[in-house]
């Protein structure tokens, strides 16, 4: 016996409050999904909104368009004959709920509340939404007077419920449930459902999306049934890139999966399934059944009698079940290629600009941000070459080209809308100068090679006319301060003359009818978190691709691309030594970034991660790296890189209020703006922390006997 059926998922690319945007492309997925011959079409969580909107789903306006649009939906003729699960913002009772609305031929069958919301690290569904906290309850919900006017229905069931037809049981799961140690698919499977949606906007981290697919393998494993992941995808106004990868599983395996990077804006999966298949399989585990039968939970079942399993294909010879495949995953290279390069495409195309400009060091950090946008300009190509008329305008409109241009080259692409510049002083070096030109010449991109001495000079000169002393350099016998200063007016006129470059340089080239160009910035996520960046020069770019990417991914990445994209080039830049090139080069003194720092970059991804992810204090980080770096490291060279990374932390803390908008990539991103809030006056000497573990190197070293953990022998 089988009982086949076609079901459909999604990725579709929103974007926050283009209410008819999200509609046309929800239009589209169902076109798509009847076209494929799906039965049932589920899309992203908040698809009609975006899932972005952040404090904007406070507004009145937000849930009333929302109903706009979901009637415009509803009422047209070609969006009937398919089962729909759409995601919207609901108020019932005036609480504002993060809601799935089940739909059948313009009627609505059904609104789910989210019950368990996402809070955590960039969630913060808690401050717009209200979980449904009434587990199995369902309440009558009165439809706005519009759709009422539209469906000729006046109530509809609103709860946690879940759907029957006459010959299956659908529920509703929406993203974070999956992730929880609950989830409702486990007891919906126990009540005998057997088809499962998840609507996601989950958003792209490195090394992420093993954890995902593992939670929907592992859980249709264990309870068997369908499962069929939808998620949005692109840059949908912030920081994160949702990275889509629809998925639908049977059983523990896979059966269809989507793209996760792809500059496609409708990308609908479907497979055809076995319902026998969940049915032979959950009665086969008589320790499934056992709890299925003891099982807490009955959902109330919402009717529609209608069989949505189309009878004529209980048995068709030319209709077969989509096959198993194995899980696909890129490698974490292949993930700085393509997501931040589609993030890349999406702000631009989306705030009308007209191209990046980059200030290009000849050192890795400005090396990988430009071959960033080298891989965009690989994807735009690759996308029109496969039809996408989406991608064919914008290229268009973002180069001002003529409607008959076509983006047949990435080189050709990058000379309309990449711009980079070189800009050196006396302490910069030939190799970094020649390392930046092969560089820009090899993606071809608009290249200036300035000296701007002239300008540091006349800057340090007002100074030095207004106060009667002149600063030197360290290494001619100066101070730490003067030191400072005089780098740091290096790298903060370097920012002024970005601006002025990214506003002028289309104007040169005579492009007709331009804005400005968007500042690229270029400091990565270690960086950031050490503080090693001149506050208001690359803390103060318009976006940052790599700000969440950690110098060791980076160079992984520029190894990979090297190959990938066929430029050798990139191996120099793998084997210069990091330098800022802010202080003089002598025989005896050339600077390097970790020696600056006082700390490797891979101490610092260790101290990030800890800091961060683990929750580690200063006293809780020096325990775990004792035992993870004893007996290489003593006690007390443990303790003093420890203390060493929380100050310098801590003394450039204020630098994260004003960091570039980054592309949110790692777990351990300090960005204060969203992801990592914490106060930005804190004392770096952490004396009481310090103290304690002063107290255990004291007792590593023989000195000190008693408990160190003993805190009242602690002055
Ligand atoms: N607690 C606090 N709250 C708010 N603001 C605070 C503050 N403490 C200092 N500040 C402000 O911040 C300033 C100090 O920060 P900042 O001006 O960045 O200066 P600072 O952090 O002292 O120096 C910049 C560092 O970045 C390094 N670096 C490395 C590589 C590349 C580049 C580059 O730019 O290309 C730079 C450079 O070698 C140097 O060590 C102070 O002058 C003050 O205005
Ligand atoms: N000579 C320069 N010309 C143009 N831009 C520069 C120059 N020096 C620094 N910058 C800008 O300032 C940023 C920060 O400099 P930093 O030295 O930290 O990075 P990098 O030179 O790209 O890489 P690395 O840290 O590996 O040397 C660079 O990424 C670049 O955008
Ligand atoms: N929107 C959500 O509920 C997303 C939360 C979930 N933990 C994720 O990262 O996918």
């Amino acid at each position: 016996m089988s009982q086949l059926i076609t079901l459909a998922t999604c990725n579709l690319n929103q974007w926050a409050l283009d209410f008819e945007g999200n509609r046309d492309r929800i239009l589209e997925s169902i076109r798509i999904a009847k076209e494929k011959g799906a039965r049932l079409r589920v899309g992203p969580e908040l698809e009609i909104t975006g899932y972005g909107c952040l404090d904007h789903f406070l507004e009145g306006d937000v849930t009333l368009h929302s109903w706009e649009m979901y009637v415009q939906i509803l009422k047209r003729p070609e969006t009937h004959g398919i089962l729909l699960d759409i995601g919207m913002p609901v108020m019932h009772k005036n609480v504002r709920y993060n809601c799935r609305i089940l739909s059948l031929d313009g009627q609505i069958m059904f609104i789910r509340p989210k019950l368990w919301l996402a809070n955590d690290g960039n969630y913060r569904e808690m401050r717009f939404f209200t979980p449904w906290m009434k587990a199995g309850v369902v309440e009558e919900f009165q439809l706005p007077p519009a759709v009422q006017m539209v469906t000729g229905q006046k109530f509809v069931s609103f709860g946690d419920a879940v759907i029957r037809t006459l010959d299956t049981c659908i529920g509703a799961e929406t993203c974070e449930e999956l992730f929880t140690p609950q989830s409702p698919n486990i007891s919906m499977s126990l009540d005998g459902v057997e088809i499962i949606t998840n609507s996601s906007g989950s958003h792209h981290e490195l090394r992420k999306l093993n954890k995902r697919l593992d939670l929907i393998i592992n859980s249709t494993s264990r309870c068997g049934g369908v499962y069929l992941y939808a998620n949005q995808r692109g840059c949908d106004g912030d920081r994160l890139y949702y990275d889509g990868c629809a998925l639908i599983a049977v059983n523990g395996k896979v059966v269809a999966q989507g793209s996760q990077f792809c500059l496609k804006d409708v990308e609908v999966v479907t497979a055809t399934v076995d319902l026998e298949e969940v049915r032979s399989y959950r009665g086969s585990i008589m320790s499934r059944c056992l709890q299925a039968t003891s099982s807490p939970l009955t959902y109330k079942r919402i009717d529609i009698p209608i069989e949505l399993a189309p009878m004529n294909l209980r048995f068709d010879r030319n209709v077969c079940p989509t096959k198993t495949r194995e899980a696909f995953y890129h490698l974490p290279e292949e993930e700085i290629a393509l997501g931040p390069a589609c993030w890349l495409w999406d702000y631009l195309r989306r705030c009308n600009g007209s191209g990046y400009f980059l200030p290009l060091s000849g050192g890795i950090d400005s090396c990988a941000t430009a071959v960033i946008v080298h891989s965009m300009c690989r994807l735009v190509v690759k996308e029109a070459n496969e039809g996408n008329q989406q991608v064919i305008e914008d290229a268009r409109r973002i180069t001002r080209a003529s409607s008959d241009w076509f983006p047949s080259d990435p080189r050709e692409l990058a000379s309309k809308i990449f711009h980079t510049c070189y800009m050196g002083t006396e302490n910069s070096s030939k190799e970094t100068q020649r390392r930046s030109a092969e560089l820009a010449s090899r993606i071809d991109s608009y290249h200036v090679d300035l000296k701007m001495d002239k300008v540091v000079t006349s800057v340090v000169s007002v100074f030095e006319i207004a106060t009667g002393k002149k600063p030197i350099f360290k290494i001619f016998g100066g101070s730490q301060i003067e030191n400072l200063a005089l780098q740091n007016i290096q790298a903060r006129i370097r920012m002024v003359l970005a601006y002025l470059f990214a506003q002028l340089l289309p104007w040169v080239r005579g492009i007709p009818n331009t804005g400005g160009l968007l500042v690229l910035g270029s400091a990565n996520v270690d960086e950031c978190l050490r503080g090693y960046l001149t506050k208001y020069d690359c803390s103060s770019a318009d976006i940052n691709p790599i700000g969440g990417i950690s110098k060791t991914d980076l160079k992984k990445f520029i190894a990979y691309a090297s190959k990938e994209f066929d430029m050798p080039i990139l191996d120099e830049f793998l084997t210069a030594t990091p330098t800022a090139e802010l202080e003089p080069i002598t025989k005896e003194y050339v600077q390097s970034d970790e020696i600056d720092m006082g700390m490797t970059y891979e101490e610092l991804s260790v101290f990030g991660y800890l800091r961060k992810v683990e929750k580690c204090g200063p006293y809780s980080m020096f325990l775990k790296l004792l035992h993870q770096w004893s007996p290489r490291l003593s006690a007390s060279q443990v303790a003093e890189k420890v203390k060493k990374f929380f100050f310098y932390y801590a003394i450039n803390r204020h630098k994260q209020t004003v960091l570039t908008p980054s592309y949110h990539a790692e777990q351990y991103s300090p960005d204060d703006n969203r992801f990592d809030l914490r106060p930005f006056l804190i004392n770096p000497r952490f004396t009481w922390a310090s103290k304690k573990i002063d107290r255990v190197v004291a007792e590593c070293e023989g000195k000190q006997s008693g408990s160190p953990l003993d805190i009242m022998s602690i002055d």
